[in-house]
């Protein structure tokens, strides 16, 4: 798991893997510019279009212009413009790299830089060394590259976005963000996912050790993450080792709710996967899925469960009580979902029930539901740590870069997912995985780390076959193509 540090630790972070590496801070950003044009080349951008690099006087410059000067080894038409007019303020790395140019790249000021047509753009000119509120030349540079018609590329951040805040004024609208080591923190905020553009994380060698010595609670979860954390099962594994589980999902006119989270808990692997429905509505799940069975009103012996999962489409009217029940007589961990989380937010009391080490699982409108409204994210971040910790419970804040939050304060960002889960049903599809995962005994850390990755890139695989056409039950057919790809038998 990849930690975030904020902009001003990564200084540091530099200097502890140059001195363990016994390398120069040039190597590193040798390793970031390769890191970049690696990226670039699998992007195989049209050789006819010229590369216009934006360069700053920093770090982020120096990017710049190595990147420039690799391009331009690989035939491209590259010209640098650079936004600043006094060499003598220049970083010694980026200097060094401006003086590597070779001639064939044309370099320009700024200020006398004419647009050309249909150029990539790319935006080395301001990185996570930016402090305070932009100067009134800062302004001006972004609005022009901001006016500029082509692609734009930022690298490590778009300028002007502060690493670890929330953007206040102006900065460069990216369509791809290429950020070095880890994702800075604002990148992964909502609210500025219009000038983040896609995410693209470049590893420039730095390992995981090197961190260590650095705080944070802020971590970001990775494919290579994902084996580590799974259960492993053996030749002599049972139905039983692979639990029994309950879904309290579904009600007249939604059933699909209860059929989406049932099928996704058995295409998880569960062993036998009970969902608890209106007894009327029995024939839409038995036709839908007959994997699955029923039950119907509350049932006497939950104890017989693994695992259980509450909310998806029961309806908030006339449940409560049955909330309550399921508190105070099922002591295990489980996943609250959807109505069960607006419940929660009209009878607050209901929260000191909830068996320690539950998941809940709102959505940004169920999340305001509970905790109230939040200006930007990382109040919603702190609300969330709080009640986590206060609780003794974990949250998951679904939602592009979904957040695990653990009631020790770590939250972690998923790095799975595509917009083309936002698509009704996803959410079920997600409580029938995380139930299914506690169920087969993983901890609601792990099954959340599984889960929630899986689930992501079941909606990958989806979205690559389906595209806008995904529905949810493409994402509940793509689950085994998850495990496979992730190489877990
Ligand atoms: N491990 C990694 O991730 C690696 C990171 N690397 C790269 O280093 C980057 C960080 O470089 P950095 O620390 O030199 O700072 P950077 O972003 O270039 O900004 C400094 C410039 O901004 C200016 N400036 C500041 N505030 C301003 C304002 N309000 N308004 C206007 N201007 C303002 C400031 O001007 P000054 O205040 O000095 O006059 C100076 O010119 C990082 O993002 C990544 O790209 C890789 O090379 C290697 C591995
Ligand atoms: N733009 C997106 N990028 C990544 N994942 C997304 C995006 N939009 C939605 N999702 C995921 O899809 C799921 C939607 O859940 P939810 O809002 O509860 O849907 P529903 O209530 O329709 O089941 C969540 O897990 C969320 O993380
Ligand atoms: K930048």
């Amino acid at each position: 798991m990849l930690k975030i540090l904020s902009g001003s630790q990564v200084k540091e972070l530099d200097a502890a893997y140059i001195n363990r590496k016994g390398i120069s801070s040039l190597n590193l950003m040798e390793s970031a510019a390769s890191g970049f044009v690696g990226w670039w080349t699998a992007m195989d951008f049209d050789k006819q279009l010229p590369v216009v690099v934006f360069c700053g006087a920093g770090n982020n410059g120096g990017d710049g212009y190595a990147i420039a000067r690799l391009l331009h080894g690989l035939d491209f038409e590259v010209i640098v413009v650079q936004c600043f007019t006094d060499s003598s303020g220049m970083s010694p790395d980026a200097l060094f790299n401006k003086q590597s140019l070779p001639d064939g790249v044309q370099v320009r000021h700024w200020s006398e830089f004419a647009p050309c047509e249909s150029a990539v753009v790319i935006d080395a000119y301001l990185g996570v060394g930016l402090r305070g509120p932009l100067r009134q030349e800062a302004v001006e540079v972004i609005q022009k590259i901001n006016s500029l018609a082509g692609l734009k590329i930022s690298v490590d951040i778009p300028s002007g976005l502060p690493s670890d805040g929330l953007l206040d004024g102006l900065c460069v609208r990216a369509d791809f963000t290429v950020t070095l080591a880890f994702p800075k923190l604002s990148l992964l905020f909502p609210e500025h996912a219009s000038v983040a553009g896609k995410l693209v994380l470049v590893d420039i060698g730095i390992e995981d050790s090197d961190y260590q010595e650095f705080p944070s609670t802020y971590f970001f979860l990775i494919k290579k993450d994902l084996k580590s954390y799974h259960r492993t099962f053996h030749r002599f594994s049972h139905k039983g080792d692979f639990g029994k589980i309950m879904l309290f999902a579904g009600s007249i006119g939604k059933m699909g709710a209860a059929v989406l989270a049932g099928k996704a808990a058995l295409r998880t692997g569960s062993g036998l996967v009970t969902v608890q429905i209106p007894e009327s509505e029995r024939q839409v799940v038995q036709t839908a899925a007959p994997e699955l069975m029923c039950s119907f009103g509350l049932q006497g012996n939950l104890g017989m469960f693994d695992a259980l999962g509450v909310g998806p489409a029961i309806g908030v009217d006339d449940n409560a009580g049955t909330l309550a029940y399921l508190f105070q007589n099922f002591p295990k961990p489980m996943v609250i979902d959807a109505d069960a989380i607006t419940l929660l937010g009209k009878k607050p009391d209901l929260v000191q029930l909830i068996p320690k080490g539950s998941i809940l699982t709102p959505h940004l409108v169920e999340f305001d539901r509970i905790l109230g409204r939040s200006e930007n994210h990382l109040e919603r971040l702190e609300k969330a740590s709080d009640f986590c910790n206060k609780w003794g419970l974990n949250m998951l804040i679904k939602g592009a870069n979904s957040v695990i939050c653990l009631a020790d304060g770590r939250q972690i960002f998923n790095s799975s997912g595509t917009h083309y889960m936002a698509t009704a049903g996803a959410g079920d599809v997600l409580t029938g995985i995380l139930t299914s995962l506690l169920g087969q005994g993983y901890s609601p850390e792990q099954a959340m780390i599984c889960g929630v990755y899986q689930h992501g890139l079941a909606g990958e695989i989806a979205g690559e076959r389906k595209r806008r056409g995904t529905i949810a039950s493409d994402i509940v057919e793509a689950i085994p193509e998850t495990f496979r790809r992730l190489d877990i038998s």
